[in-house]
């Protein structure tokens, strides 16, 4: 969290969890357990199924609350024959500021391949989404030492044809495979390892300019106890949280972070 021009991002993926009621509760929680100041301080974003959205977006506008939120994936396309699928222009109407694509799950489940990712990240920006792009390694590429090349390709691939003021309004998610839902946290030295070689072939591809507006955030079993020592790292910016966000209090207290740093 080197720099003072990227405010740090804490977004809570609550993928397949939550109907629409505890969702409302969820992020009426939320907002009561963070200050002003604490919400400016660090932007606080949740990421809900589809389904949840609408009431979000109801909670949200009608308190005025400074939380902001996105979802899980979109259509490569704007619209169309493409049954159960989301469009950006749907997200965007809905109030949406972001929106996760390429997440390992969505990789593994759905064969989504580096193509289509980079074809979703093109849809998100066309349609004023910012997009939460992740990008991490399972286990054997980790065992074969070649996680900071594998992350890398994935990179490329996924802002393959972009232009530099394009690549300021995406967001990078590293999130090493062998760490999500398992408990085993990448040290913090690991996340610095590969968030650091993230943002060294952003320098190489689109100018040190633009790499330094790019926030790049650590996912994978980050809890209150551990994400201070993750976000003291200097090239991570945030964190994308799974499991922990569905608990408001922990979720609160991990967007508390600052709090836990010493100064
Ligand atoms: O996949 C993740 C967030 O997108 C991480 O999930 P966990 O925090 O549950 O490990």
């Amino acid at each position: 969290m080197a720099s003072a021009t990227r405010r740090p991002l804490m977004a809570g993926n609550w993928k397949m969890n939550l109907n629409h009621l505890e969702a409302n509760l969820l992020v009426q929680k939320l907002a009561a357990s963070l200050t002003e100041k604490q919400l400016s301080e660090v932007e606080t974003v949740v990421l809900p199924p589809y389904t949840d959205l609408r009431t979000v977006q109801t909670a949200v506008d009608g308190d005025k609350l400074l939380i902001g939120y996105g979802a899980q994936d979109l259509s490569p396309y704007p619209s169309g024959a493409y049954t159960g699928d989301i469009a950006g222009p749907m997200l965007a109407k809905l109030g949406c500021t972001y929106v996760v694509v390429g997440h390992s799950e969505r990789r593994a489940f759905h064969n989504e391949d580096d193509a289509i990712v980079n074809a979703k990240v093109q849809a998100a920006l066309t349609h004023g989404l910012t997009p939460i792009l992740c990008v991490g390694e399972g286990l054997e590429v980790r065992e074969r030492g070649e996680h900071v090349p594998h992350c890398c390709d994935q990179l490329d691939g996924a802002l393959n044809g972009l232009t530099p003021e394009q690549v300021t309004r995406v967001v990078v998610a590293y999130e090493p495979v062998w760490a999500i839902g398992t408990g085993k946290t990448a040290t913090p030295e690991d996340a610095q390892e590969v968030c650091g070689a993230v943002r060294t072939r952003l320098v190489e591809t689109f100018g040190q300019e633009t790499a330094d507006q790019v926030r790049i955030l650590y996912g994978g079993s980050v809890k209150a106890s551990n994400v201070a020592a993750i976000m003291a790292q200097p090239d991570v910016d945030g964190a994308l949280v799974g499991g922990a966000s569905l608990d408001a209090e922990e979720f609160a207290q991990i967007c508390r972070f600052p709090e836990h740093i010493a100064r």
